[in-house]
């Protein structure tokens, strides 16, 4: 099935964080789009805003630390003007969150039927048996072999994977129109990290989700997105398709990203490492591009000023494009992998 019209709709959301009195931005002036089944994945180094935008989604932030502004816009509600009462009706009933440690996600005093049923109390009538079946249903569908024996388990009588696939069973009990997945696979071995990716991708597909996944691995976006979102240092810096992103890559960023990715054919090279580190929120540059400092090889006199999405293709945007005036150059790269 083809993606339909978005239903989540991020317009120039702003979160910024209380650090000794003053507020810093960790995520600014953010627009995004989600549709029904797709999956969108945001990518970008640790610190450039990723979980922080999935928290402000899902209202996770406390107000007296934090500061956000903008709008998101779900099946035609602003979720940021919800109060916590409100916010609790679509948190896990519409909106699914799946996250990296599901050790930590779990209680480690009860049974994984009583914390998968906990949700559909919350929010179906559903009676006990038909609870019960739904558990074995959801376990069954996100690949545990025997519903019955684990439903009755502990967190700890499982496995990582395991555990992982039951915290996504707890993430689409009420067949939440959106899931937020973040990190889902970090934790776990590469052969399970596959499977977990397919379970993604198969409930997508079978409860017409959306699905945001959050990852810092372009590995896990190539087997898994339809679209992608790249976010350095608070700002979106380039969206498009996944194969706009990995064919056709434009940001230096992303393109960084990219070469620093071990790909078949280039196992015995020395990946690029990305010279510098994405800034600390106090550091945090507010005019000017904000990865200028990271490509030495763009003079500063060609970055635009206060650099802004450009459409480059259908569907494709990329922040600042006088990067299409100098070459990604294979020097550089050597420069950036000696420092
Ligand atoms: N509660 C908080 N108070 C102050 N600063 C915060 C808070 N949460 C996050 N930050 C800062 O905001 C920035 C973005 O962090 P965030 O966790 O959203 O990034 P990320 O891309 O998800 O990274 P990671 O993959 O490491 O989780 C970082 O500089 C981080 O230190």
């Amino acid at each position: 099935m083809e993606p339909t019209a978005d239903f989540l709709n991020i317009k120039d959301v702003s979160t910024a964080f209380k650090i000794n009195g003053h507020y810093y931005d960790a995520i600014t002036h953010v627009n995004l789009q989600v549709h029904h089944d797709e999956i969108l994945a945001i990518v970008g180094e640790s610190g450039c805003g990723k979980t922080t935008l999935a928290t402000t989604i899902m209202g996770l932030q406390d107000p007296s630390e934090t500061k956000i502004t903008g709008e998101i816009d779900f099946e035609g509600t602003n979720l940021l003007a919800l109060n916590d009462d409100q916010y609790n009706q679509y948190r896990g009933a519409k909106i699914g969150m799946i996250f990296q440690d599901p050790l930590s996600a779990l209680n480690p005093l009860k049974r994984i039927e009583d914390q998968i049923s906990e949700v559909m109390t919350y929010h179906t009538t559903l009676t006990s048996d038909q609870k019960h079946q739904r558990v074995l249903d959801l376990l069954d569908q996100v690949g545990i072999v025997d519903p019955k024996r684990t439903a009755r388990q502990f967190p700890h009588e499982l496995s990582g994977g395991m555990r992982q696939r039951v915290i996504i069973a707890i993430a689409i009990a009420c067949k939440p129109d959106l899931i937020i997945a973040d990190e889902p696979t970090t934790a776990l071995d590469v052969t399970i990290q596959a499977q977990i990716l397919d379970v993604l991708r198969a409930i997508q597909q079978e409860n017409h989700a959306g699905i945001i996944l959050i990852t810092h691995d372009l590995g896990v976006v190539a087997e898994t997105a339809d679209r992608v979102a790249v976010m350095y240092a608070g700002q979106i810096v380039e969206e498009g398709s996944a194969q706009q992103i990995f064919d056709t890559p434009e940001h230096p960023y992303t393109r960084s990203l990219l070469r620093s990715m071990p790909q078949r054919g280039n196992e015995n090279d020395d990946l690029y490492v990305i010279r510098g580190n994405v800034p600390s929120l106090q550091k945090m540059p507010q005019s000017g591009d904000r990865f200028a400092p990271r490509i030495p090889w763009v003079p500063a006199s060609a970055h635009e000023a206060n650099p802004t999405m450009h459409q480059v293709a259908p569907g494709h945007l990329v922040r600042c494009t006088c990067y299409r005036n100098f070459a990604f150059p294979d020097q550089a790269l050597k420069e950036g992998r000696a420092q």
